[in-house]
């Protein structure tokens, strides 16, 4: 049985997040970055917006990306430098433009002229110059869920390849505006690296027709995706950076001088936050037992959203593994965290962790069935 005595006294259904792992993880990333001094990280602020964490991460010298102005007011609240904040998202509105463009952020990642024109009229009236990228669908598959797959053509995501140039001239003639480069991101939990090849590929390409016009932009942006793995055996869960990075090193032909972006969340933060619940009841049905946890989908959406799977733990239990359904106490059949998994012997009270929840866990949670929102807690106390 694990060591739980610093995990027994926390109210359920909380979010623990482990500060070393993160630490460590920062250093990864900054270490394998490193290695190519055009690339930069921008944290993907939508992965978790917490702020103790947001501080550790802007402290560590990452970037934010930000989809929202709420987001890019609490990632400045939080230490990142605006110079190093992009600002992504299919539908910005007036006040969200009006957040960034006062608080001098880099780039805004733009998807489509109607919104263009728009943010030109405001940077006009705020006295700015707005710096864009302009979000490309390259129309690349990502091979992953369905519901987390961003770059291809029937996605509402990006401006289209056959529209690009038009954007690119017509964006050109507002006074208030600046290019500076093409952003890319084509979904999410990703792990096969041939599919980051061929986005560089399809960059590759987009890049020499674009050059051929004359066109050469300073920035691209590949935006993130990388994945983890959700069934590591505990004690080395760190996302594949080195070959993440390599990857990109390798096969785009980046133009002199060009700076790489890259947007990354989950694979910052997902391996560093639990979620710790209690075990109500466990009930038997007919042919199954159910085991009916204190937290529920509102806690943690994923699982009830994709069919996502986390590896479930029962920390409390020395007894003899047996089969369950993980359910939470929501009145929705989606309400489920696992069908047939297999825990240590379980009763009520027990402890259950479900792991590698630290990504779109709390930043997701609700307060469906007016339940409270779930409660953080950290491995370093903080203050
Ligand atoms: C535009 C954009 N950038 C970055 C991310 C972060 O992705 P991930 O958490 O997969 O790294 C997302 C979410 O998928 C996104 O939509
Ligand atoms: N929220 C999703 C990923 C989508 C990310 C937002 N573009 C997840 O939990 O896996």
């Amino acid at each position: 049985m694990k060591e739980i005595t610093h995990l027994t006294n926390l109210p359920t259904p909380c979010y623990y997040y482990n500060i070393e792992l993160l630490q460590k993880t920062l250093e990864k990333v900054k270490a394998e970055v490193a290695k190519y001094p055009l690339f930069h990280v921008h944290y993907a602020v939508k992965a978790n917006a917490n702020p103790v964490l947001l501080k550790l991460i802007s402290a560590s010298g990452l970037g934010a990306d930000c989809v929202s102005g709420n987001e890019v007011g609490r990632a400045v609240e939080c230490g990142f430098a605006p110079d190093q904040i992009v600002y992504a998202g299919v539908g910005k509105n007036d006040e969200e433009i009006r957040v960034a463009l006062n608080a001098d952020i880099f780039c805004f990642n733009s998807e489509s002229l109607p919104e263009i024109r728009v943010i030109d009229e405001i940077a006009a009236a705020c006295g700015k110059k707005a710096r864009i990228a302009l979000r490309v669908n390259p129309n690349v598959d990502a091979h992953t869920h369905h519901y987390i797959t961003t770059g291809i053509e029937e996605n509402k995501f990006g401006i289209y390849l056959y529209d690009l140039e038009h954007v690119i001239e017509e964006s050109r003639m507002l006074p208030n505006v600046e290019l500076i480069g093409l952003h890319f991101h084509i979904g999410s939990q990703i792990t096969d690296m041939g599919v980051f090849r061929s986005l560089c590929l399809k960059v590759n390409e987009i890049q020499q027709k674009l050059k051929r016009k004359g066109i050469v932009f300073p920035h691209i942006n590949f935006g993130g995706g990388l994945g983890i793995d959700y069934n590591h055996p505990y004690g080395e869960p760190i996302a594949d950076f080195e070959n993440y990075f390599a990857t990109f090193a390798k096969f785009f032909e980046a133009e002199p001088y060009q700076q790489v972006h890259f947007e990354l969340g989950r694979s910052i933060i997902a391996h560093c936050g639990d979620m710790i619940s209690k075990v109500l009841y466990v009930k038997e049905g007919r042919n199954k037992k159910f085991v009916i946890l204190d937290a529920g989908m509102n806690d943690l959406l994923r699982p009830a959203l994709y069919q996502a799977f986390h590896k479930i733990e029962n920390i409390s239990s020395d007894k003899p593994e047996e089969k369950y359904d993980v359910v939470g106490p929501i009145c929705e059949s989606a309400d489920c965290f696992g069908k047939d998994v297999s825990l240590k012997g379980t009763a009520r009270g027990d402890l259950i962790v479900i792991h590698s929840a630290g990504a779109y866990g709390e930043a997701m949670a609700s307060q469906y069935n007016l339940r409270d929102l779930p409660a953080t807690f950290f491995s370093v106390p903080q203050h």
